[in-house]
């Protein structure tokens, strides 16, 4: 099988490479990346004026399944990740059961691997049904593929057992995923602390409660040797503390999610409880600092943290919904639109954060279209302008701030191990 993606502008982190370039796939693999190429292929896609990338790579999304099968399924979440452009995913274990065993991780893998050609990634919980009382079998876990640990949707609260599993972590070289949330300081909050929260009299949730666990995980880090990822940063002080673990020379990476970069609490409508997300929409100052955190190379990824819920559930209302919005089909445009546009990220390092960079925290030989390398592909028109629409979402959750909102920036195609797994 031969496959020729022609006249684009390919854009690739490990080589350096940007400029227009056409790229041969054969069984597979990249075979070829050339300023032009005449073969005979058995497909062959036009991608001028596009950006040729690598796969890009999410280490934040919930699936669902097992257990929550009515907000997502394993088969629904691959469509929308290959939708959005994304060709692995990493399955946090907040499922029903826990991710966390063998068994499960197991059951993960083997239904991904029959619905999709999307690699997926189940990370593993850290304690035994996330309940923060006994280490989950991580060396078992680690020993079938499992290729991070993480207790995403809270932190584990006993430091001590934390550093335990860090300490396994550091032994089995893979990365701790870190939801960074201090439970006891939350206080029944849904949005953010500030002048906003007043004004609508709804119970705020403090930049503190996400910066002092980023703090401790970052000194627990520092003391076991862990390779350390902190999810969902939200806050200008996050950004702070990944700089100094940075200098003082820590294996320590951060991602931010595009609602955090895109929206702050006073675009919040608190009748739309699409809105609230954990962390919550922060201040102007925050999200400033965040896209300068990016820019400055300070914050390593950018992640989803897709969310799918129930539209039902959603509609409780500010104070009773679910935490959580979708993020696999918005992704692109909002990079685009919000930071590609506006001068924050030039498109390489859109590639460095969306693909090279996830793939080097998890250690994986992704994020490249190097020759040789598997050919994990997305092509992009960063120029198309258009509405998001929940309609067109291949995702069972619709549960987004922005369904109607104007962005530049469409997925044309999403290459998959040589095969096109989508293709609008
Ligand atoms: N982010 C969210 O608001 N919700 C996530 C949990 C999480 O990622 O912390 C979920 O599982 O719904
Ligand atoms: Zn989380």
């Amino acid at each position: 099988m031969k496959l020729l993606i022609k006249n684009g502008r390919v854009i690739d982190p490990a080589s350096g490479k940007d400029g227009q370039y056409d790229v041969l796939v054969v069984d597979g693999t990249i075979k070829k990346v050339a300023k032009t190429i005449e073969e005979e292929a058995d497909n062959v896609l036009d991608a001028k004026d596009c950006f040729v990338m690598p796969g890009l790579i999410d280490l934040h999304v919930h699936l669902r399944e097992p257990g929550f099968e009515y907000k997502e399924t394993i088969e629904t979440g691959c469509r929308a990740a290959a939708s959005g452009g994304f060709t692995t995913i990493v399955a946090m274990p907040n499922t029903k059961p826990v991710a966390d065993s063998k068994e499960i991780i197991q059951l993960v893998q083997q239904k991904a691997e029959s619905c999709s050609k999307v690699n997926v990634l189940q990370a593993g919980a850290i304690t035994k049904g996330q309940l923060g009382q006994e280490l989950a079998d991580i060396e078992g876990m680690v020993s079938i593929g499992c290729p991070a640990i993480s207790e995403d949707g809270k932190s584990v609260r006993n430091a001590h057992l934390y550093k335990q599993a860090m300490e396994i972590a550091a032994k089995k070289n893979i990365p701790v995923l870190a939801h960074c949330e201090d439970i006891d300081l939350v206080n029944s909050g849904v949005v953010n602390q500030d002048d906003r929260m007043k004004e609508l009299n709804l119970p705020g949730i403090s930049n503190c409660v996400e910066d002092v666990i980023i703090a401790r995980d970052i000194l627990l880090a520092k003391e076991t040797g862990t390779k350390l990822h902190l999810c969902h940063c939200s806050t200008k002080d996050s950004v702070q503390l990944v700089k100094m673990a940075k200098e003082e020379g820590l294996s320590v990476t951060a991602e931010v999610c595009p609602h955090h970069f895109t929206l702050t609490t006073d675009d919040l409508d608190p009748q739309n409880s699409n809105f609230k997300m954990n962390p919550p929409l922060r201040t102007k100052e925050d999200v400033e600092a965040l896209k300068l955190g990016l820019k400055n190379n300070i914050m390593d990824v950018i992640s989803t943290d897709h969310a799918p819920h129930g539209e039902e559930e959603k509609k409780a209302g500010m104070l009773k919904a679910p935490f959580g919005i979708v993020g696999l089909e918005t992704a692109v445009p909002l990079t685009i639109t919000e930071l590609v546009e506006t001068g924050y990220l030039t498109p390489m390092q859109m590639a460095e954060k969306l693909s090279y960079n996830p793939a080097k925290v998890l250690g994986i030989d992704k994020g490249t279209l190097l020759e040789g390398k598997t050919a994990d592909i997305v092509i992009i028109n960063p120029n198309e302008e258009y509405s998001i629409d929940t309609a067109q979402f291949e995702s069972k959750g619709k549960n987004t701030p922005f369904h109607g909102r104007r962005v530049k920036g469409k997925v044309c195609a999403t290459i998959a191990d040589g095969t096109i797994i989508y293709k609008r």
